[in-house]
């Protein structure tokens, strides 16, 4: 377990942690998620020891390790550019920890073997660095991470520079690897959709406090403000409400009518078709409302959207088909 209990850190005026406090529960993949700037990183360098809280503690395991010395945290950490000893090679990459810490050559070379098996990468012991494709890089520094068996894994936008294709892939490799390892890791990422996929856990950070923890399902479906809906899916407002484009369904007259009640009864919305663009499966289609001229936008499958004929110009009628979660209150316990 990493407990973080009010974590201060202002840069002159600008408070980068603002009273933040976290409990990361041991083995859980927990992300921590926000808008740039929000404090995500500056969170992870103070789990790290490789910055200084002006307030706060920082617990890894039961143990205060708030004055500790990064080398002295037992953590393992992964940079968005990760600085490969560009002279050695993988191997010798990967066995770096263990070697400075004298263990028998036998035992590095197998744990070095063993790690290259689970990251993927066997077979390319021998290789240098500038030889590896940017997501190879990136597994190799997380076997160098997982080396000397840190207690906690800590991943500063890992796969950040690589395009998407590949970060997709690793993200799949990442949850494998997790569920295998089983070591706590935090991950920080800007990506909402990297948070879905990967954690068990997210931490919503905004402006250097967390806005509310949780699984990706009940982030996702029970949201405790505005930010965090709007951080973790798209949205869309209908007559002044946050909805889903998901959530928005469509009909001509007469179908939503029946589906509703009568028509005209509160709740539906006459809008018209501005354009509709098609995301593959499913299609966009953006409206606007015939009454407030306000633009939102509904995702529908490609089905209904032939089934309906939307054509700019067309009229049809919108409504949620749920009200928006959202409770009164703006803050969840954490933990
Ligand atoms: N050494 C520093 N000196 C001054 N300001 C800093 C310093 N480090 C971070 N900040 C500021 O603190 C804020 C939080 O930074 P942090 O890197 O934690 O954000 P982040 O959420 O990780 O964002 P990003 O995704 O862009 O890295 C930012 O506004 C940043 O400009």
């Amino acid at each position: 377990m990493i407990t973080v209990t009010g974590a201060r850190k202002n840069y002159g005026d600008f408070a980068a942690l603002d009273d933040v406090d976290i409990e990361i529960p041991s083995g859980s993949l927990t992300a921590l998620l926000g808008p740039s700037g929000s404090g995500k990183s500056t969170l992870l360098r103070s789990i790290a020891g490789l910055e200084t809280l002006d307030d706060g503690i920082v617990r890894i395991g039961g143990d205060d390790v708030t004055g500790v010395t990064p080398q002295k945290r037992d953590i393992g950490f992964v940079f968005q550019h990760y600085a490969a000893f560009k002279h050695m090679t993988v191997r010798e990459n990967v066995a770096f920890g263990l070697k400075i810490r004298k263990r028998p050559k036998t035992e590095i070379n197998r744990r070095v073997d063993e790690l290259l098996g689970i990251v993927g990468l066997d077979g390319f012991q021998q290789r240098y660095p500038a030889q590896l494709s940017g997501g190879q890089r990136q597994r190799m520094a997380l076997a160098r991470a997982l080396a000397v068996d840190p207690k906690v894994l800590l991943l500063d936008e890992p796969f950040g520079a690589l395009d998407a294709k590949v970060r997709a892939d690793l993200r799949t490799w990442l949850r494998r690897l997790h569920d295998e390892v089983h070591v706590t890791t935090v991950l920080v990422t800007h990506d909402q959709e990297e948070a879905l996929d990967v954690a068990d856990r997210i931490a919503v950070m905004n402006r250097g406090r967390i806005e509310q923890v949780g699984t990706p399902q009940d982030l996702y479906d029970r949201p405790a403000n505005d930010f965090v809906m709007s951080f973790l899916g798209s949205v869309s407002k209908l007559n002044g409400k946050l909805v889903r484009p998901h959530d928005i369904r469509l009909g001509r007259e007469s179908a939503l009518a029946r589906d509703a009640g009568t028509a005209g009864s509160v709740g539906i919305t006459r809008a018209t078709v501005e354009r509709v663009v098609h995301l593959g499966f499913e299609v966009r289609v953006e409206l606007r409302n015939a009454a407030t001229g306000e633009d939102f936008t509904a995702q529908v499958t490609r089905g209904d959207a032939r089934a309906l004929g939307l054509a700019p110009g067309e009229t049809v009628y919108a409504r949620a088909t749920e009200e928006p979660a959202l409770p009164e209150t703006t803050r969840v316990p954490i933990g």
